[in-house]
């Protein structure tokens, strides 16, 4: 595992601060969910019409789930005065804690998450402000409250509301642990109802934690507890009722002595409490759940330096077996919020507890394992708790929970077809971070050089420095050396990279070997050798001839120069692809539902029926790489009934394509929101599509695919990753003029994959 220094330490830190603050401020924001643009829309949307459904649930209450957003919506409260591992920080500085799970609910689980801070610590006044906001959620996760106010504060409002309510540093983190345990306990050979337990901390996670684990068979005869005094043992006075229930008859008064001989440590406390020597004293194959946050109560590279046979979780996300909520309580909350539990019982949570355990020993997916950058993650000491993107969990984890609540008469509103709501489930995925994630982790692991062009602008030198500090790329800058400089400085930008400026002297023989290149290519083109020294000047040619030469393994261009001008020296120099005769250019639209594929959006302006042939064909194989299979929908204005010229070029291009390649999923013609509707689809039982909804869309021609994904990146509907330059036999890509940050980042991520790919053949 890295070890941080302190230079990384600070780097971090400040990428924390930057990442808050970027526009817009925070994590979250609210986004309304109906039509809103019409005089129409709002009398419906607001007075008048707003009053029918009010009275609807006036008279009514149950249909407040369905007039309103109630039912997924969840509210995410705490008075800050257990925060993470910080303390008592506060309400206002617990924001950036609540606003994260807030952010955790909605990317894990679809569940929509109210943010509420409230500074105040007396209990009961807590309590009468939690019951007073309680009729605007579904559900209510309580959140870093410290105990022993945290007990009392959950108990009653269990008791006195009807909705979901769970205190998830206690109930949350113990059923993670209680599933690593399990494990744990597995590959230690040992079990549950013989091992010495210390669990340091006494706090709201520790009692629960301990009490699950008690439930699922543990021995209390077994347990040494410890608070910030040391160990609740019968000397101890003063002590909390919660304290008083794991009082220890034994002497034994420090964690030291009380991990002599331990099979089990759970340390739900501090950070950094934990010493070598302590772990050493422990049995053989000891297990560690080191879970305090942010720093564990010992660091993961100093135990498993200490001891080789340790089995060893943390709540952190940058070593194995992350014991962390996380795990849990998006679909917790989501099972329950699905069968309108009146709360979040035992059945429920034991349920969690066994899915999460039973998910860690099958087979991980590909896709799991590329997230992770992992080859190999098989059950065992680095793998007993599922990953936090393991996309599984939201299916079996919100199931089981959903049967539990059903089966345990607590469901309002029970689920009658499980194998739908699985659909359901599954259908709330595929969101756009995911497919990023999964591309820029496998880009991590062999990251290639990525030449940038226009180097002085400020977003292109920013999507640099984070393939850098990311890990993503080796960027290369090409540009005007000084220029860079001045910017790189204006913008405090330090990164140690090169850069390459196809004027300066240092790169006179590279110029050499270029124009050589470039007039044996051009020389038959009407390019003479005096010109062809005048264009290795310009970084047009000279980008394209720094990835001919190998001299860069990916290239991208074009942020602030039309397309075609850019794209035509690229063509003079990089070779194209076996077969293909015209390239042609993708984007990637990453929707809320799923990745969808546009094309030819860049290139041939009005392809005919081969091209459109060529052009299915090559997004074919790119959508492939991205580990997604192709459904290709041939666009049209007209559903299987080719009348104008445009669909008959599009019915021929359908008809060669199923000739050629008979596997190939592709048909049409037909409307784009046809081919992206199952129900639409079962129109047309004939189609190659069958009623599963397309993802990749050929266009009949430039314009429409190139205005309706510009549409879509106007209004920002959905991130637009392109245009992926398809066609080629090395990676080079040419950027939409003024591409954001992201978009630059993005593109180049492509361009690595792409590369790696190319090393590999
Ligand atoms: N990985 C995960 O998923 C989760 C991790 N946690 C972590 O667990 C820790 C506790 O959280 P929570 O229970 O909510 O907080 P609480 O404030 O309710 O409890 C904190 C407990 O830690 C004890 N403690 C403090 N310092 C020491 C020490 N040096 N030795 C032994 N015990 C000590 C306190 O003792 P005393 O009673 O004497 O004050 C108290 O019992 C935090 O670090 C938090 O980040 C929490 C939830 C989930
Ligand atoms: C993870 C979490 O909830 C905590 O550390 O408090
Ligand atoms: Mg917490």
């Amino acid at each position: 595992m890295p070890k941080q220094n302190q230079k990384d330490l600070n780097a971090f830190n400040k990428a924390a601060l930057d990442y808050h603050k970027a526009e817009p401020k925070g994590k979250i924001e609210v986004v309304p969910s109906k039509p809103h643009s019409s005089q129409r829309d709002l009398s419906l949307a607001y007075s008048p019409g707003v009053a029918v459904p009010c009275m609807e649930i006036y008279n009514n209450p149950q249909t407040v789930y369905d007039y309103t957003a109630k039912g997924n919506l969840v509210a995410v409260i705490s008075n800050g005065t257990a925060v993470l591992g910080l303390g008592d920080i506060g309400a206002e500085a617990s924001k950036p804690v609540m606003e994260g799970k807030g952010l955790l609910f909605k990317i894990f689980a679809d569940i929509n998450v109210f943010d509420i801070e409230i500074d105040e610590k007396d209990p009961d006044k807590f309590i009468e402000i939690v019951k007073g906001i309680a009729p605007t959620f579904g559900g209510i996760n309580l959140e870093d409250i410290k105990a022993p106010e945290a007990f009392y504060i959950e108990q009653r409002l269990k008791e006195e509301l009807n909705i979901p309510l769970m205190h998830d540093d206690q109930h949350g983190t113990a059923i993670i642990s209680a599933a690593a345990l399990i494990n744990a306990l597995e590959i230690a050979d040992k079990k549950i109802d013989e091992v010495k337990v210390v669990v340091n901390g006494a706090g709201a996670a520790a009692i629960a934690c301990t009490k699950l684990y008690i439930a699922l068979g543990l021995s209390k005869e077994n347990v040494l507890m410890c608070d910030s005094k040391g160990v609740i043992n019968h000397k101890r006075t003063n002590l909390t009722p919660e304290k008083i229930d794991f009082i220890a008859e034994t002497d034994i008064e420090t964690l030291e002595d009380a991990l002599k001989g331990a099979d089990v440590f759970v340390g739900l406390s501090k950070g950094n409490v934990m010493s070598p020597e302590m772990l050493l004293s422990m049995a053989d194959n000891p297990i560690v759940f080191a879970l305090a946050n942010p720093d564990p109560e010992i660091d993961y590279n100093l135990a498993v330096e200490t001891r080789k046979d340790v089995i060893l979780a943390t709540g952190r996300s940058d070593f194995p077996n992350q014991v962390n909520n996380v795990l849990g309580f998006p679909y917790i909350f989501r099972g329950a919020l699905d069968v309108q539990a009146t709360g979040i019982n035992e059945a429920m949570k034991l349920a969690a507890v066994r899915a999460l355990a039973a998910l860690a020993k099958e087979q991980v997916p590909e896709v799991v394992k590329l997230a992770y950058n992992i080859k190999q993650l098989h059950f065992g000491r680095d793998y007993f708790i599922p990953k936090p993107f393991d996309s599984r969990l939201l299916t079996r984890v919100s199931m089981a929970v959903a049967k539990a609540a059903m089966e345990s008469g607590i469901a309002k509103s029970p689920i009658t077809d499980f194998e739908e709501y699985e659909n359901n489930l599954l259908d709330r995925m595929g969101r756009d971070e995911r497919l990023i994630r999964m591309m820029q982790s496998r880009a991590k692991s062999n990251p290639m050089r990525v030449t940038l062009g226009n180097a002085e602008e400020y977003n292109v030198l920013k999507a640099a420095q984070i393939l850098l500090e990311e890990g993503i790329a080796k960027p290369i800058l090409l540009g005007e050396k000084k220029f860079i400089k001045q910017q790189m400085e204006k913008y405090n930008i330090n990164i140690d990279v090169p850069i390459v400026d196809p004027m300066d002297d240092d790169q006179e023989e590279n110029r050499v070997k270029y124009r050589e290149t470039l007039w044996k290519l051009r020389q038959r083109k009407g390019m003479n050798e005096y010109k062809a020294k005048l264009f290795v000047r310009q970084r047009d040619y000279f980008g394209p001839l720094m990835l001919k030469h190998g001299d860069t393994d990916a290239l991208i261009v074009g942020f602030s120069k039309n397309y075609s001008s850019v794209l035509k020296p690229i063509l003079e120099v990089v070779e194209k692809e076996k077969g293909v005769d015209k390239v042609a250019a993708m984007m990637m639209i990453l929707t809320e539902k799923k990745p969808i594929f546009f094309a030819d959006t860049s290139i041939n302006q009005n392809p005919t029926a081969e091209d459109l042939v060529n052009i299915a064909k090559m997004s074919e194989m790119t959508v492939k790489t991205f580990a997604i299979e192709p459904r290709i929908a041939m666009l049209s204005f007209e559903n299987f009934a080719a009348i104008s010229e445009t669909s008959k070029k599009v019915a021929k291009a359908v008809s060669i394509l199923h000739e050629k390649f008979p596997k190939m999923i592709v048909d049409g013609e037909i409307q784009p929101d046809f081919a992206m509707n199952s129900d639409h689809l079962s129109d047309y039982p004939f189609s190659k599509l069958g009623t599963e909804p397309a993802n990749v869309f050929v266009f009949p021609n430039l314009e429409s695919a190139n205005l309706s994904y510009k549409i879509i990146r106007g209004m920002k509907m959905a991130q637009v990753v392109g245009p992926i330059l398809m066609g080629l036999k090395q990676p080079v890509h040419v950027l939409q003029m003024r591409s954001s940050v992201d978009e630059i980042v993005n593109l180049a991520t492509i361009a690595v994959l792409d590369a790696q790919r190319r090393q590999v053949k």
